[in-house]
């Protein structure tokens, strides 16, 4: 939960992304809004319900990143999920709860990883006296362990092999970043082998190797499952983010059947999540009234009016986007902190080469970029990205042999790398 008032976050997210101001300010209300609630007194605090909101705009303008950085900001548990993947062939109301349990798994990462980082500290100390231990033996005298303590704070042991029990259900602490399907998984064993108290081996490493294993082994020990659980479970009842990307293709139209009855069923389903309901999952019930609905479509063909009245009743807040232009391009690689100049010239720098832009090249960029927008197919910013890769292409693979080099992306190397490729409509079509 953050405490920025609607200027502050806005002002936040303007650091990644340019433009749109409504949808920043809409998003920017609703967060606040989830704190004024936390304030209210008990008997208000449950009669009101968040405002969802609906975001009208063509791909990769930014709905997606508005909706992610404001949960990154807020601490809150986020998930993304196209409305369209309930609307599949084999639908039998394939359950739309998965979008809770998903967002729960999420969330339950997250605060392990939180809470993980919270106990390091004491994890850290205990990690080091398991070391001692195994350097020193079982009863070893207080002096002698502190001699080892002092050696292994001034490094002098990192290389030293030693032998440790390790459980394998350890991981080390890297492991947990929080985010993608894998490590779900990778969670979900972990949960298991936790259960079964794991099986431990005798391994042999280094010092300097076993410090991330003992860490998250001994973190693992002090934190307390029940207390992870109901954390997570109360952080997606109270602030949980939910992206609905694609709702406008589950708009049924008057004129046609079959297909549209599915998707009208979706949205019957979707209903009673964004109402408010309970769903259970496996980590016990998750009350949905208060998480956040953000829907999201280009609505080029359904129009918002084509949704089930409930459903547009549940997303009162409209806000529209606006389709980027070259200026925009020209922001967005210069003035984001996470600008692709920034990037690009972070990564060339891993290799000695240090790369500048002019100001002509950043305008080329900008300017092939909306043309290939324009002649091929509209893809947002997203098009910045095929552009940027290919004009580093050449440069990307030689890197290591240009150790020292300095290379300036103005516009002739811009022209140089995809001013051809760019001016066929037909070969733009595959490659950018
Ligand atoms: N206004 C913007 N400012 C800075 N970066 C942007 C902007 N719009 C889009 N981007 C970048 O383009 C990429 C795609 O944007 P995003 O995922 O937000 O698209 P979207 O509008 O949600 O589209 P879709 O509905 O197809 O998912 C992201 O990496 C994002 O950083």
């Amino acid at each position: 939960m953050t405490n920025l008032t609607p200027r502050e976050i806005v002002s936040e997210l303007d650091r990644f992304i340019i433009g749109q101001r409504d949808a920043k300010r809409a998003v920017a209300v609703a967060l606040r809004n989830r704190w004024r609630r936390k304030q209210l007194g008990d008997d208000l605090r449950d009669e009101v319900y968040p405002k969802n909101i609906l975001m009208i705009g063509p791909t990769g303008v930014g709905k997606t990143e508005i909706s992610r950085r404001l949960a990154k900001l807020a601490r809150a548990p986020f998930l993304k999920v196209e409305a369209t993947k309930f609307t599949e062939v084999g639908y039998v109301g394939r359950d739309v709860d998965s979008i809770i349990r998903d967002l729960v798994d999420a969330a339950m990462i997250e605060t392990r990883q939180r809470m993980r980082d919270e106990v390091k500290a004491r994890a850290y100390k205990a990690a080091e006296e398991r070391v001692i231990e195994a350097l020193a033996g079982k009863d070893a005298r207080d002096q002698t362990r502190e001699m080892f303590r002092q050696k292994l704070k001034r490094g002098e042991l990192d290389s030293t092999v030693i032998e440790l029990e390790i459980q394998d259900s350890t991981m080390p602490m890297g492991m947990f970043p929080g985010g993608n399907g894998m490590e779900m998984q990778m969670q979900g064993l972990h949960d298991l082998f936790k259960a079964f108290g794991g099986r431990s081996t005798r391994k042999k490493m280094t010092v300097a190797e076993s410090y991330d294993i003992l860490i998250g082994q001994e973190a693992d020990k002090l934190l307390d499952d029940e207390a992870v659980k109901s954390a997570a479970l109360e952080a997606v009842q109270e602030n949980g983010i939910v992206f609905l990307d694609e709702i406008d293709k589950i708009c049924a139209r008057s004129d046609a059947r079959g297909a549209d009855v599915s998707r009208e069923g979706v949205q019957r389903d979707l209903l009673p999540l964004i109402e408010g309901t309970t769903v259970s999952t496996k980590y016990g019930p998750v009350k949905t009234d208060h998480i956040l609905f953000i829907a999201s479509g280009a609505f080029h063909i359904a129009k918002p009016s084509d949704l089930l009245p409930e459903l547009q009743g549940r997303l009162p807040i409209r806000v529209e986007l606006q389709p980027l232009n070259e200026d925009d391009f020209v922001r967005i690689l210069t003035e984001t902190d996470n600008a692709l100049t920034r990037q690009y010239s972070a990564l060339m720098a891993t290799e000695d080469v240090a790369v500048t832009f002019t100001e002509d090249g950043i305008a080329a960029l900008a300017r092939i970029a909306a043309d290939v927008n324009r002649s091929v197919e509209n893809i947002g910013a997203r098009r910045l990205y095929t552009i940027m890769e290919r004009v580093f292409e050449e440069l990307s693979f030689t890197a290591p042999d240009r150790s020292g080099e300095t290379v300036t992306v103005d516009a002739r190397f811009v022209e140089t790398n995809v001013g051809q490729l760019a001016r066929s409509a037909d070969i733009s079509r595959y490659v950018l």
